[in-house]
């Protein structure tokens, strides 16, 4: 058996494509497209590359985005006062502050000053407590682009096994209260939960979100299971080359697994499209 290949880089291609003649259709009505405000602080690489690939998916879609970067010297207040310009600006839809800040910086005192309705990453608490609540809501990304894999795939949660390796509040729980909503019988586990890939060997549905490179094994698969890869790992091979891999060991997986998602090209695509469809979705919602 080889594992059939959950496509996340193609999935985000339509979803994109999708939205962007959903923008084109909606803006005769409004004058204005839609806003994403990308606040980057100090000059962390990999944070800069994720910034231009947000950036560069915004004017593909016909989307304005409105980059603020600062130094890594600017401080709590400024940065505050930024967020309520941005809240108060009619032309933004969606806000977000790139993760992890410099050292010194508060990242959640500054998502509580967001407008919750311009939350394009779904992680201020009010969106939290909505997604607890069952309530329409910005839904964090990487949880919201994961559920979309499934749905693509015609994996439907329901009445199935689901194990969440990972309880952060940025994936584990949220995608946790997803799957919930969608009816699958959710597990949680971590790092102090004892025999892991016993529990893991339940799931019909596994999604690793550990950040471990490669952890979860041939081993922690229930034969045909679906696994999701939320893991970005940047490692060094044997021939000290860098390179990308999830917290599933995707190789030895492939024989045992029903569906798989790889690492690139699987959940991080989506989750920047969910960020994009946040922003439409917020500048819909403007409209009306
Ligand atoms: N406020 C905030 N929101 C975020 O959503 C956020 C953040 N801060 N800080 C950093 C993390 C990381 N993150 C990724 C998104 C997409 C890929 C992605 O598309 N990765 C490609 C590969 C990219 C490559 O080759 O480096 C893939 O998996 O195929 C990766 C990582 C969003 N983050």
């Amino acid at each position: 058996m080889t594992a059939r290949l959950l496509d996340g880089k193609a999935l985000a291609e339509k979803i994109q494509d999708r939205l962007k003649v959903e923008i084109a259709e909606l803006q005769p009505d409004r004058g204005r497209a839609p806003g994403l405000a990308v606040l980057m602080v100090g000059d962390n690489p990999a944070s800069a590359a994720y910034v231009r690939n947000k950036e560069r998916a915004c004017e593909r879609l016909g989307m304005v985005s409105f980059g603020q970067h600062l130094p890594a010297t600017a401080t709590q207040a400024e940065l505050t006062a930024i967020i309520h310009q941005l809240n108060a600006d009619p032309n933004v839809d969606g806000i977000l502050v790139q993760l992890p800040l410099p050292e010194g910086l508060d990242g959640n005192a500054l998502l509580l000053e967001i407008d919750p309705d311009k939350d394009a990453d779904g992680l201020h608490p009010a969106n939290l407590g909505r997604l607890v609540r069952g309530e329409p809501c910005l839904r964090s990304c990487t949880p919201a682009g994961v559920m979309e894999i499934l749905r693509d795939g015609g994996i439907d949660p329901a009445g199935k096994k689901a194990v969440v390796v990972g309880r952060s509040i940025l994936v584990g729980k949220p995608i946790a209260l997803m799957l919930l909503e969608a009816n699958a019988t959710v597990t949680i586990a971590h790092s102090r939960t004892p025999d892991l890939a016993a529990v893991c060997r339940e799931a019909d549905i596994l999604v690793a979100a550990v950040g471990r490179p490669l952890m979860i094994g041939p081993d922690y698969i229930k034969p045909g299971a679906t696994v999701i890869d939320v893991g970005i790992n940047r490692i060094t091979d044997q021939t000290g080359k860098g390179k990308l891999v999830g917290d599933v060991d995707f190789d030895r997986l492939l024989d045992v697994a029903g569906a798989i998602t790889p690492v690139p090209g699987g959940v991080g695509p989506m989750t920047v499209t969910m960020l994009l469809a946040n922003t439409v979705e917020s500048y819909r919602r403007r409209l009306a």
